[in-house]
């Protein structure tokens, strides 16, 4: 697998280690990090309990310091890019987000939509458009005028995903959005990442605990264990090996022919 920037690459993680600053030094979560990423894929992340997916994720969205090396977004690091530029070029949907749940669902996606409004947050035609499109696209259409608050946390986190997919951006991120979804969300939500990846030519990254689903749909997955990261096409991974060892075999064991995990 290529791992040297293209014309395509959006994202390159360049000798990345992620981790935590405290007094007694660095702890240091994964490391030696090199990763490129192209437009136009679904990239799955995925490890074990613990294994630095959300710490990563925050990394990278400029949220948390790398603890050394780079996070590159297009030709630039991403810890030098204004707030207010990175707003057009990088969504978030993180765990645990802090929102306002005061806001109505329509209000909330809306504010996807401020960094291309004016100071008042005037919406223009295409604002709107894009809005009504977006919650469609989640199924959240029918309860725009629903607070916040009186959310499931299914429709929350689909609330989430519109407001993030209304910013419009190069590059989504995604810290497990399918968790608190049922099968049938799940699915949708899962078929709309890929739409927005293939038919947009955006990179779409998300970390989840569905591996299998992660096999089956995403371009790439990136796996984190034991402080590395290795990131190829699901085949690949399959043929090295690599989902043997991800979790303690005397409780799961992969089946490569299926794709799928036994528990025994
Ligand atoms: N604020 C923090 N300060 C210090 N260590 C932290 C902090 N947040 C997380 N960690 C540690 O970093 C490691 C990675 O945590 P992280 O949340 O990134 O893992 P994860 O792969 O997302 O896990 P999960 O699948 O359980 O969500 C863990 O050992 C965790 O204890």
């Amino acid at each position: 697998m290529e791992h040297t920037a293209s014309a395509h690459t959006v994202l390159t993680l360049e000798n990345l280690s992620i981790g935590y600053t405290s007094k007694k030094g660095n702890a240091i979560i994964a490391s030696d990090i090199q990763v490129t990423l192209p437009q136009g894929q679904l990239v799955g992340l995925i490890g074990i309990n613990g294994a630095g997916k959300s710490t990563l994720l925050r990394t990278l969205s400029g949220l948390q310091n790398p603890l050394s090396g780079n996070c590159i977004l297009k030709q630039t690091p991403i810890h030098s890019i204004a707030p207010e530029y990175l707003a057009k070029q990088l969504s978030i949907v993180l765990t645990g987000q802090a929102i306002s749940k005061n806001l109505s669902v329509l209000e909330l996606v809306s504010l996807g939509r401020q960094p291309y409004t004016n100071w008042l947050g005037t919406l223009t035609e295409t604002d709107v458009h894009m809005i009504t499109e977006v919650l469609e696209a989640t199924d959240t259409a029918h309860i725009k005028n629903k607070k916040c608050y009186e959310l499931s946390d299914g429709q929350l986190q689909r609330v989430l995903i519109a407001r993030a997919l209304a910013q419009d951006t190069s590059v989504m991120i995604l810290d497990e959005p399918m968790t608190h979804l049922d099968l049938h969300h799940k699915a949708a939500i899962l078929k709309l990442l890929i739409k927005i990846a293939h038919e947009q030519q955006k990179l779409v990254l998300f970390s989840t605990h569905d591996i299998e689903l992660a096999i089956a749909h995403c371009d790439q997955l990136i796996v984190l264990q034991e402080g590395k990261a290795i990131i190829n096409t699901p085949e690949q991974l399959i043929q090295d090996g690599v989902f043997d060892t991800l979790f303690p075999s005397d409780n799961v064991k992969f089946d490569s022919d299926s794709g799928r995990f036994l528990i025994g």
